[in-house]
């Protein structure tokens, strides 16, 4: 059945809660599919290969954090750094046995990771010696998007307005500006969408393209708002979003807590943690012994030895353990009422942990890259605010959905685009000077994404890899701008052994030897990435030891990022002008705004031009003199 696309703007009340919650179970039931059939994957390259199992783990370390949780450091029992995974910090998993798919495991939650190690933090030890680690699905989410959205169904007072104004049921105000004493040095229209924000009464939308310092006027709008006395509720979709803007508030606000897992949190930052502040609190030592006491009995109960009395001893030491917790939790409880009470502005993930915060309300709601988050996502701290801000760019990434039918009907589009389109210019300002990359990296996304409405700062304008330190002046590094073309040399596409996405070693081959000039030039490793958008031809380079030290990624791995030279593969190359996903021009948009200084493409026009706004690329980089021929390079 061909699903179409539902304007939710239509949708009376019930329908549309309705349809979010359709959404979600749809987006469930994909999730489960999606597990159990890598579940059923028994070789253990391929499995991983998903991105979202890690096989063959072993416990290296481990401690006690907030609320009786074990946090486990995991590690490959060979030693051997993780594989490129999508388990992020927050993202929920399930621990169980590498060697019995019969295993249903313990849940778990990801709360700091690096190359080699993943912690993750959960209630129980793990009972067997080898371990996997799979990426579970969401319920917990899904469960709090559900409630808040029952809530919102039968709101009366201030929530039941927004949702209203959410609704297209009653027209969001619009506020008389005051002045505005800017503590941060903005720019013409950053002030402009500061003063904006804070006068709005209802709803205003920040919207920011890439590297227009959206998180740098969020965080000046936060500050007004808390010199004005508001209590400020600070959200994004993602733990890293969340302390981007957690590290440009703390020099601002002073009085932040960040809730949540502690999670990827900077040694400057940790001191907001909600953990943190907990263990500062006189109290904490004695919640600290019985803390210790708490692993020590779940690690008796994991390895109650042998006999008939096993299973009885067991439940003898778990019965304790609940014992225990419950005593810490009680504890904590009073702990963390005062500190979450005495906090100017929490910062949390848009899921919201509604037990910690209880009912409180805020004057002023702010959600972060809001172009990330499912409508749905959005109800947990809209139901929160006097006053709503959302940021983002919709001409970027949408929001990730697993299921093909939530999609279709429109689970992708994010509220804070649809109400762009819905209200126009009176609901939103947008930032308009960037401060990333050079006047020609900016002019073709601008013209395609934002009305052309795009500025560089003076700053970085003309700014060219040969004006950096130690890179010598050659035509590679004076020009902003490189397409390779590779039409006619037969560097397809293939698709991997066993798997479904695609690499292209031609390509490949051609990166490493683009990568390899400019580290010839002088520049250093650290200042260059490379950005594929499959996940095969991110593998294929990563095992390429020229590259070693260059950060590989996938375009959803680079949002928010930049490097000084960016190199893109296309990797789509086939004689059916087939472009897959790269149809999603958004995701084309993030990929070649990454760049400050020289933006490097390679694709081949053959099967790229198929799609306009792939033809107009091919002719912004001609009519920029920066089209060249794979045929002008000696490949060996
Ligand atoms: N008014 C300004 N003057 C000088 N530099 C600025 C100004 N505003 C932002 N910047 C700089 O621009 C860069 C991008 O800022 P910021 O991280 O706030 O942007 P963003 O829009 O959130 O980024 P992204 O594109 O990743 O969403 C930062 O290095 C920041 O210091």
């Amino acid at each position: 059945m061909q699903s179409r696309k539902l304007d939710l703007n239509r949708l009376r009340e019930d329908d549309y809660f309705d349809t979010l919650a359709r959404w979600l179970g749809l987006e469930g039931e994909a999730e489960r599919e999606r597990m159990a059939r890598r579940r059923r994957i028994q070789k253990a390259r391929d499995a991983e290969r998903s991105g979202e199992t890690l096989l063959n783990l072993q416990i290296q370390d481990h401690q006690t954090g907030l609320a009786g949780r074990i946090l486990f450091d995991f590690v490959k029992a060979d030693g051997r750094p993780l594989p490129m995974n999508r388990l992020k910090v927050g993202s929920p998993v399930v621990i169980s046995d590498s060697d019995d798919a019969s295993d249903n495991g313990i849940a778990g939650v990801v709360s700091r990771r690096n190359q080699n190690v993943i912690q993750v933090a959960t209630e129980r030890w793990p009972e067997c010696e080898r371990l996997r680690i799979d990426l579970s699905p969401d319920e917990t989410t899904r469960r709090r998007q559900l409630s808040a959205m029952a809530s919102a169904r039968v709101a009366t007072g201030r929530p039941k307005q927004l949702r209203e104004m959410i609704l297209n049921q009653r027209a969001i105000r619009q506020g008389d500006q005051d002045e505005v004493e800017f503590l941060t040095s903005l720019n013409g229209p950053q002030q402009e969408a500061v003063a904006f924000a804070l006068a709005s009464p209802d709803i205003a939308i920040l919207h920011g393209p890439p590297g227009t310092g959206k998180t740098t006027t969020l965080a000046e709008v936060i500050y007004q708002a808390v010199e004005r006395g508001d209590k400020v509720l600070a959200c994004a979709p993602s733990n890293t979003a969340v302390d981007n803007l957690l590290e440009r508030l703390v020099p601002l606000v002073p009085a932040v807590l960040r809730v949540g897992h502690p999670a990827r949190v900077f040694e400057s930052l940790r001191g907001h943690t909600l953990d943190e502040l907990v263990e500062a609190d006189p109290s904490s030592a004695v919640i600290k012994d019985m803390r210790r006491e708490l692993t020590e009995v779940l690690r008796s109960a994991a390895r109650p030895g042998r006999g008939r009395d096993a299973r009885r001893r067991r439940n003898l030491l778990y019965g304790t353990a609940g014992d225990l917790r419950g005593q810490i939790r009680s504890l904590e409880k009073n702990v963390v009422r005062s500190i979450v009470d005495s906090a100017d502005v929490i910062c949390t993930t848009t899921t919201i942990d509604d037990d910690l915060l209880g009912k409180m309300r805020f004057d002023l709601v702010v959600i972060d890259e809001a172009c990330q988050c499912t409508e749905s996502s959005v109800w947990q701290a809209a139901l929160r605010a006097d006053m709503l801000v959302m940021a983002g760019d919709h001409c970027q990434l949408p929001p990730t959905v697993l299921s093909d039918e939530a999609a279709a009907e429109g689970m992708r589009d994010s509220m804070m685009h649809r109400l762009i389109e819905r209200d126009g210019s009176t609901i939103f300002r947008r930032l308009t000077v960037q401060y990333r990359m050079h006047r020609d990296i900016m002019d073709f996304s601008s013209d395609e994404f934002y009305d052309g409405s795009l500025l560089a700062d003076e700053s970085v304008a003309e700014h060219r890899l040969c004006d950096l330190p130690g890179v010598e002046t050659n035509e590679l590094t004076m020009t902003p701008l490189m397409f390779v073309d590779t039409a006619g040399a037969n560097l397809n596409e293939e698709i991997e052994r066993d798997g479904e996405s695609k690499y292209n070693a031609g390509e490949a081959k051609l990166i490493e030897q683009l990568a390899g000039e400019l580290i010839e030039s002088g520049m250093r490793r650290d200042q260059i990435a490379i950005i594929a958008p499959y996940a095969a031809q991110v593998r294929w380079l990563r095992n390429r030891s020229s590259l070693r030290d260059i950060e590989i990624d996938t375009v959803d791995g680079f949002q928010g990022r930049e490097k000084e030279a960016v190199l893109i593969t296309m990797t789509r190359s086939n004689d059916r002008g087939e472009i897959g996903f790269l149809r999603d021009t958004r995701r084309t948009n993030v990929a070649l705004t990454r760049a400050r200084r020289k933006l490097i493409v390679i694709g081949d026009s053959a099967t790229l031009a198929s799609n306009d706004f792939y033809g107009r690329m091919l002719e912004y980089f001609e009519q920029k003199q920066a089209y060249r021929s794979v045929f002008e390079f000696s490949l060996d």
